[in-house]
This record gives C-alpha cells, sequence and structure tokens, in this order.
C-alpha cells in the first residue's frame, strides 16, 4: 500500500538530468522561484543515461489499463552485473543532493477517494509566508518548540536504542485567530518537512485515513487541523478509535521521522482518551493577546519598539480586555501608514471589545460552556459563584479563576510534566 520510494527517487533524479530535453516530449513547470522553469518527462517517454560508461535506457510507462506508472529500466546484459548496483546507489546519492538543494517544502493534500492508483496526495509547492519567528508568542515557550523539535531532529539513535518509533506529536489549542495554523508553517520550515494536511472531510473510512497515513513519506508534518470540530460534529466518517490508531497504532508497524501536529480551539470537549498521556507529545497553548504580544506585533506590524500610547493599552489590557492577535494584526495592517492611529484603533476595538463582553454575559456563557464539559470537581461549586458575581468580575479575574481551576484539575491528572511560565498565559505540557 506504501508508494515506492524508489520509484519517486529514480523519477526526480531522471527529472534532473539533462537528457531530459531530448525526450519527445517534456512537461514544462514554473519552479519554486518565480523564473524558475522545470522539466518533467512526460507519460511513455524514454530517456538515456550513462553511468561508467554504460548506456541505460529508461521508459515513464503509464498503463492504459488502470493508469499506474512504472520506470523501465533497460541495461545491456554485459553492463547489468556490473553496474545496477552502483548506479542505483549513484541515484539515492543524487536524490539527495536535489532534495537538499530544493529545500522546497511542499504541501499535500489528500484528494477525493478516487479510483486512480497513483495515491491520494496531491501537492504543491509550501508557499506560506510565516515562520516562527513571525508568529507573536511567548519567547520561552518558542524556544521550547524550538529545542524540542531540534532534539527530535537529532534523536534516531536515542529512540531506536529505546525500541520505540522515531516520531513526535504536538497539540496546538486555544481561541481562534491566536496563530495555531501560522505555527504550523513556521514548524514545518523549521524542520524542512513537507506538510501532509489531512481533510477529514475527504477521509471515507477508518481504513482509508490508515492508507493516507500509508501515503505519506519520511520527513513529513501530517496534520490534522480543528480535530474537536469534528469530533464534537461527528461530521466525518472516521471513528475515534480510527483517530487514536492514526496517531498511534499504525507507527509501530511503518513510517518514521514523521511529525504529527494536531489543532483545536479548546480540549475540554475531547474524549480524553484523545489527550491520555503519551499520545500526544506536547501540548502547547495558544492564548489571545496580552500586552507583550501587543509590542511584538507592534513591532513587526508597525515597527514600533515604543509609543507614547503605549502605557494606555498596557492598561486596558490590565482591566482584562482582549483580542485575538488576528484581530490586533489585522487592525495594525490596515492602519500601518498611521502608528499613532493604529494604536488608538486597537485602544477603542479592545475597550469596546471588554465592554459588548461584560454586557452581553458572553464571558460567561462561554465559561459555562467549558466548564460544563469539566467533571464536577473540577468545576466544583465555584461555577455557581462565578455566575452571582458575574458583573463585578473583570474577564481577567474570570480567566485567572479559570486558570486556577484548570491548574488543579491538571494536578489531579497524573504524571503531567507541566512545564508552564509564571506570569505567561502561554503553556506547554511535554508529556
Ligand atoms: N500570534 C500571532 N502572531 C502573529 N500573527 C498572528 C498570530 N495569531 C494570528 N496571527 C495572524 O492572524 C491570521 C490568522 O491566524 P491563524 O490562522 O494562524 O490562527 P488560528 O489560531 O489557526 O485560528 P483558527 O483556530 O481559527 O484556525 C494569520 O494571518 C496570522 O498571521
Ligand atoms: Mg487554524
Amino acid at each position: 500500500m506504501q508508494e515506492n520510494q524508489l520509484y519517486r527517487r529514480v523519477l526526480t533524479y531522471l527529472n534532473s538530468l539533462p537528457s531530459v530535453e531530448d525526450s519527445d516530449y517534456a512537461n514544462l513547470y514554473s519552479g519554486a522561484k518565480s523564473n524558475d522553469i522545470v522539466l518533467a518527462l512526460d507519460d511513455n517517454q524514454t530517456l538515456i543515461d550513462t553511468f561508467l560508461s554504460a548506456r541505460l535506457h529508461w521508459k515513464n510507462e503509464k498503463s492504459d489499463r488502470d493508469g499506474s506508472r512504472a520506470l523501465i529500466l533497460k541495461i545491456r546484459k554485459k553492463d547489468k552485473r556490473r553496474i545496477l548496483r552502483p548506479y542505483l546507489q549513484h541515484i539515492h546519492t543524487a536524490f539527495d543532493e536535489i532534495d537538499q538543494r530544493k529545500k522546497e517544502v511542499r504541501l499535500y493534500i489528500n484528494a477525493e477517494a478516487e479510483t486512480e492508483r497513483n495515491g491520494r496526495w496531491r501537492s504543491l509547492p509550501f508557499s506560506h509566508p510565516s515562520t516562527i519567528d513571525t508568529v507573536a508568542m511567548d519567547a520561552d515557550v518558542k524556544n521550547k518548540i524550538k529545542s524540542d523539535m531540534e532534539s527530535f531532529l537529532k534523536s534516531r539513535q536515542y529512540y531506536h536504542r529505546l525500541g520505540r518509533v522515531w516520531k513526535r506529536s504536538y497539540l496546538l489549542y486555544g481561541p481562534s485567530g491566536t496563530g495555531k495554523s501560522s505555527f504550523v508553517a513556521g514548524m514545518a520550515k523549521f524542520l524542512c518537512y513537507d506538510v501532509y494536511n489531512i481533510d477529514l472531510s475527504n477521509v471515507t473510512d477508518d481504513s482509508d485515513l490508515k492508507m493516507l497515513l500509508l501515503q505519506t513519506t519520511s520527513k513529513s508534518l501530517i496534520v490534522i487541523e480543528d480535530l474537536d470540530r469534528y469530533l464534537a460534529a461527528k461530521s466525518t466518517a472516521v471513528s475515534l478509535s480510527g483517530i487514536l490508531n492514526f496517531m498511534d497504532g499504525i507507527f509501530s508497524c511503518c513510517g518514521e521521522e514523521r511529525v504529527m501536529v494536531f489543532t483545536m480551539n479548546g480540549k475540554d470537549q475531547i474524549d480524553p482518551t484523545v489527550l491520555r498521556p503519551g499520545r500526544i507529545d506536547v501540548h502547547v497553548y495558544f492564548p489571545l493577546c496580552d500586552f507583550s504580544a501587543f509590542k511584538t506585533l507592534a513591532s513587526s506590524h508597525l515597527g514600533l519598539k515604543e509609543h507614547k500610547l503605549f502605557p494606555q493599552v498596557e492598561e486596558v489590557f490590565q482591566t482584562g480586555a482582549s483580542l485575538s492577535p488576528a484581530e490586533i494584526g489585522e487592525i495594525m495592517i490596515s492602519n500601518r501608514t498611521s502608528p499613532s492611529r493604529a494604536i488608538k484603533t486597537v485602544i477603542t476595538a479592545l475597550q469596546t471589545n471588554n465592554v459588548d463582553r461584560r454586557g452581553s454575559g458572553n464571558i460567561g456563557q462561554r465559561l459555562t460552556q467549558s466548564l460544563s464539559g469539566r467533571s464536577y470537581e473540577e468545576s466544583g461549586e465555584c461555577t455557581g459563584s462565578l455566575f452571582s458575581r458575574e458583573g463585578s468580575h473583570t474577564i481577567k479575574e474570570f480567566r485567572k479563576l479559570y486558570g486556577l481551576l484548570r491548574r488543579s484539575g491538571r494536578k489531579n491528572s497524573a504524571d503531567l510534566d507541566v512545564l508552564e511560565k509564571e506570569n505567561s498565559r502561554h503553556e506547554i505540557e511535554v508529556k
């Protein structure tokens, strides 16, 4: 069921040869850079290569019957023994060099199920502009994730010595517009891994999901976005056990050097089996904007390190007001010609949002929703007192209280090693 890696390697190698230009038909594509032109051998075309003074004849064959593809190599009998193995080794080395040189991360998307035998993934150059550095978040958390990924990249021997599959998984969760998807893009670039983005609505059943996983290559980042939405709405043909197998089971039989990333808005409504220790290695919380994140955005979006209105912004944040980095970033982009106007608009938006939330009791509703998904012991009697005092609480107070509840709940949750920075609402848990 797996794609033959040698096929991909040979095809890349053949397309890199100057003699591809001598074939009767070659396809022309634009490459990663705007003025790049890439040649690719067309179906049923032939190409000649030479190696250690032997002539090698290749054909890119496509079957009319079922659309399957094969690369056919013809070598003279007298050369076969002498050159076949070194030639294949030469292709491996050449492929690694090409791959290293191209350094172009690709994005794979699972197409709708179809009968074609060329696999379900369709790919295109991954051109997402975000890097880890462009995402405004707590510097400490960012560095922890970077060093976690760095140590993963160097740990092949370590994992093997332990008898474990060399893979790592991350959960990024938090409100909408806080940078989770942007961070995934940054992770892919940091790792230089291709991205396989699984659209669960295009997966027909559990075995289809397995098949998709089997067709990913090593050095890849496999992403499922908004997992909570799919699980809650049961809007996918994949079962919970299919997802759980996907997360861990299948890796024990195949596939290495993989990083998996799941994103969701909240963990509260998620079946605890998905989050049990050992299943997803690192949990990272993406919070709404605080003053420190605001300053990072002001620096990147408006080129401001300091501004006379900053103390006023800090004051508004201290009242508990907040917006997502996406919302604040948007205001800054549309007012980028006048930094003062941008900051004033941010202040007004924060204040308006704060008043709206307090007035409409939205925060109360949101907390009810969050807390109702928890056990009585975790939310406890505080739920009642929270809402009886709703009018007098600021959002920050609610959050503080909510934070305490979350922490006390976590203490009960066995052996999690929680790495949390004091005074920071970004958090990372490494299991
Ligand atoms: N922390 C951040 N730093 C810089 N830009 C951000 C940040 N968060 C969001 N943005 C900007 O806001 C936009 C939306 O962000 P993104 O899609 O990453 O959010 P998300 O957390 O994945 O949201 P959702 O939960 O709705 O999928 C992007 O253009 C991104 O550049
Ligand atoms: Mg997203």
